[in-house]
């Protein structure tokens, strides 16, 4: 593989490096082709999810991302710095969150917290203040002192997501992050992982199954089908990528005699406007909810119900997957 740095905003040191950087980043083994010519580009404070099936290809793109596999062709940057050439350096980077997280079940939150501070080299001081501050992050300070075998599911994967962050990292990587957990625990761990992103400019890297859970809390989406990312942009763009559109609901309640239908269809980019019980359901080019609220109020039309609908997602991803012959994907 060549290290030269083709990144001209890595090379020239002239603005921040993207937290992460593919170029044509390619894993083969044998005549498999797990991870295709990959580009990838994703910046500090963004979340980014990676959806697809059983044996896409998420975690042999991770493991390359940790420099825990050598990649067969491209490129890769983390933070700057080539996982394959600088190994130890990326891993004090990157926080990273297998779908499982181990830990010493029979010893506390708290003391598991402490060994990974120590296992990254930090000072007692720094180690207890960030430990404070983490388990208050997560949502654990009234349990730290709790044994980690006691612990929900959802609980440890936020222990395991402080943990990741012991070291401080610029680059948060979170495999199939809700895994087993229940509506309450996945809220918990998603809105976690969203303030993260918002207040600490962490980049997040997650892999999932899980349609809805993607579209709450990824900005864009890249959608893996064998080893290709066969479509990445926000939900917006992936629904218009596909010659596809997103469906708004909207329910009024008068005047009766305001032509809502006529008004809907006024309104920019919209394609159609339809009925379904007493709603309208239009179909548009992107979103245009603002739009449609502006409009109606303008015409003195009471506004009771506005919003995207929410399988969308689903709709888009089974369009790629009609294209690419797969569907084995979660809708939850
Ligand atoms: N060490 C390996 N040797 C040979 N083939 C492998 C190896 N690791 C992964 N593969 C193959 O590469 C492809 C991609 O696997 P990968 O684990 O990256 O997929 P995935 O998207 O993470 O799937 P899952 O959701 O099941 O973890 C699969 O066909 C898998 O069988």
């Amino acid at each position: 593989m060549t290290t030269e740095l083709s990144s001209p905003v890595v090379a020239d040191g002239t603005g921040p490096a993207p937290a992460i950087w593919t170029e044509g980043l390619t894993k083969r083994y044998g005549d498999l082709t797990a991870v295709d010519r990959l580009d990838l580009r994703i910046e500090p404070g963004e979340v980014f999810g990676l959806l697809g099936p059983n044996g896409a290809g998420k975690t042999t793109t991770i493991l390359m991302l940790l420099g825990l596999s050598e990649p067969t062709g491209g490129l890769v940057r983390v933070a700057g710095l080539d996982p394959t050439r600088q190994p130890l350096e990326v891993k004090r980077r990157i926080g990273y969150v297998p779908d499982s997280v181990g830990f010493y079940g029979g010893m506390t939150g708290r003391w598991n917290l402490r060994y990974t501070a120590a296992l990254n080299g930090l000072d007692r001081a720094t180690a207890e203040e960030r430990i404070e501050r983490l388990v208050d992050e997560v949502g654990l300070a009234d349990r730290a002192d709790d044994k980690v075998r006691v612990y929900s599911r959802g609980m440890r994967q936020r222990l395991g997501i402080a943990d990741a962050l012991i070291k401080d990292p610029d680059v948060l990587i979170l495999d199939e992050p809700t895994i087993g957990l229940d509506p309450h625990g996945a809220d918990q761990v998603l809105g976690l992982v969203r303030r993260l992103a918002a207040e600490r400019g962490v980049a997040v890297l997650l892999t999932s199954h899980l349609l809805g859970q993607v579209q709450a809390v990824c900005g864009r989406i890249g959608i893996f089908v064998r080893g290709r990312m066969v479509a990445c942009g926000t939900v917006d763009e992936l629904a218009a990528g596909h010659g596809g559109r997103l469906v708004v609901e909207v329910e009024v309640a008068g005047p009766a005699d305001a032509d809502v239908a006529a008004l809907l269809r006024d309104v920019p980019d919209v394609v159609d406007v339809r009925r379904e019980g007493t709603m309208w359901l239009v179909g548009a080019q992107r979103d245009v909810r603002l739009e449609i609220a502006e409009r109606l109020r303008e015409a003195g039309v009471t506004v009771v119900h506005l919003r995207r609908r929410a399988e969308e997602l689903g709709r888009i991803y089974r369009r790629y997957f009609a294209v690419e012959g797969s569907d084995d994907i979660d809708q939850s």
